[in-house]
């Protein structure tokens, strides 16, 4: 049984984790959740550690929202890098599912980019866990979580 850590914040304007649980259970089984969530995305390098050295979790998913200002965008630089640091300490991915609130133009438009990137990184997941052949089958492929997928570049030139 894998256990799948989802960390989130109160900050986010939507609920990203109930989303990617959602598509998760959809998709299999052989795996629980732990949940955590925090007020905002610097909070969640620590709780991303606490998710993997107390509640055992072998991967971990974490939704932030970075709001619109300078000061928001320095935050979601230095969340990063403490993710980054995570990652590397524990050996183990963390899956960063960020949406930058002006990503979208209006608020119909920010909900959907939500859901959309959370299910879609729910199932990078879940191919991380249990089938990473799945990947590498769509390496190259100009894949993007939310907005459309960009596709391979050109046609002429292989390897
Ligand atoms: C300026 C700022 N911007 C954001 C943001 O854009 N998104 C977010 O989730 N949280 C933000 N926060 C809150 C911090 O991440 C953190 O929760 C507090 O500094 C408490 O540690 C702060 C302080």
């Amino acid at each position: 049984m894998k256990v799948i850590g989802i960390v989130d914040t109160t900050f986010a304007r939507y609920d990203m984790a109930s989303a990617a649980m959602d598509e998760l259970e959809k998709t299999g089984t052989g795996f629980i959740f732990q949940r955590y969530t925090v007020p905002g995305i610097k909070d969640i390098p620590v709780a991303a550690k606490i998710l993997f050295e107390d509640y055992n979790c072998d991967i971990v998913m974490a939704f932030g929202m970075p709001g619109p200002m300078p000061v928001d965008k320095i935050s979601a630089q230095i969340a990063s890098t403490g993710i980054m640091e995570v990652q590397l300490q524990e050996k183990k991915h963390i899956i960063e599912v960020f949406v930058h609130e002006d990503e979208a133009m209006d608020d119909n438009e920010l909900s959907w980019l939500c859901d959309r990137r959370a299910r879609e990184h729910a199932l990078n997941v879940y191919y991380l866990l249990f089938d990473k052949e799945k990947l590498t089958e769509n390496a190259g492929m100009g894949l993007r979580q939310g907005f459309p997928d960009k596709g391979p570049a050109g046609s002429g030139h292989k390897h």
